[in-house]
């Protein structure tokens, strides 16, 4: 199958040139193939979400490209990006219009990187499009569509904030810690519904996690970073029958550091 997602020789340096120069991306190589769930951990400051950010060109790599579907997108910046590129942050609130309801933003949503057209007759046919995507969240919240997504609760719009970035079938779904903000039991829900949603459209996603269980349990692969290199890299077979007491030994013999991360080892 072909590669999805391709980073070739990928190097990014915060103040370049000055005394506060940091190496964050180091020759970062790494290929995705379609609709390939691949997770990835590692301690602070590791890079993760400096990797997301220049997949999703929030600022431009110091070296190196970045194709997708083999088209070369390195020089493309965040908004030409996102018509292929979704994301889901770690704060509920990020990617929304808190004082807009819950239609408006998924109206917002499926606007992204088309035409706008409105007429009456459209937005009637997009909102019982919006509520039958509401109720496959199974959570009730199509009897919420007319609230204001800022008044519900983080799990609520965590949800609402998947669908939206779902929506259109994006080319790549980047998930930054989408459930790091929440309680035990909505990061839960969260991650069912993600996996639900990912395996209904085969998305190709890559997300970022400190939960070392999510990253053995979900997706068909797992990426560790260390000190911007890509130290550990699983297939399926390989991350199969592994426990979280595996992956700390691989990553203490891989990079020679054991994880100092109090986030990442308390799961
Ligand atoms: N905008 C920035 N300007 C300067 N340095 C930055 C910037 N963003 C990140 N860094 C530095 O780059 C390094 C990697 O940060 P990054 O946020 O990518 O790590 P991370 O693996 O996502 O960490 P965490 O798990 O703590 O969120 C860190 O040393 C960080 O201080």
């Amino acid at each position: 199958m072909a590669n999805l997602l391709e980073l070739n020789n990928v190097n990014h340096y915060f103040h370049l040139n000055t005394v506060h120069e940091t190496h964050v991306l180091q020759d970062i190589q790494l290929t995705m193939k379609e609709g390939e769930f691949v997770t990835i951990i590692g301690g602070n400051g590791a890079g993760k979400s400096t990797l997301l950010n220049s997949i999703a060109g929030t600022f431009p790599v110091t070296s190196g490209n970045i194709l997708l579907n083999q088209e070369d997108i390195t020089k493309k910046n965040v908004v030409q990006r996102s018509q292929f590129i979704s994301r889901v942050f770690q704060d509920p609130k990020a990617g929304t219009a808190v004082r807009l309801t819950v239609g408006e933003n998924l109206a917002i949503a499926a606007c992204r990187g088309k035409k706008r057209t409105l007429s009456r007759a459209k937005t009637a046919k997009n909102r019982s499009f919006f509520i039958e995507k509401l109720k496959g969240l199974n959570m009730g919240l199509e009897e919420k569509i007319d609230t204001e997504i800022g008044l519900l609760s983080g799990g609520q719009r965590q949800s609402i904030t998947l669908l939206m970035a779902t929506l259109n079938k994006p080319k790549l779904l980047l998930l930054d810690e989408h459930t790091a903000a929440l309680d035990p039991k909505s990061s839960h829900i969260i991650m069912n519904k993600t996996k639900e949603l990912i395996d209904q459209q085969h998305l190709t996603t890559f997300m970022i996690t400190h939960n070392m269980e999510d990253a053995l349990n979900y997706g068909q692969r797992l990426i560790m970073l260390h000190q911007g290199k890509i130290v550990v890299d699983l297939d399926e077979t390989a991350k199969k029958n592994l426990t979280v007491a595996d992956l700390l030994t691989l990553f203490q013999e891989q990079s020679g550091h054991s994880i100092q991360d109090d986030a990442l080892l308390l799961q």
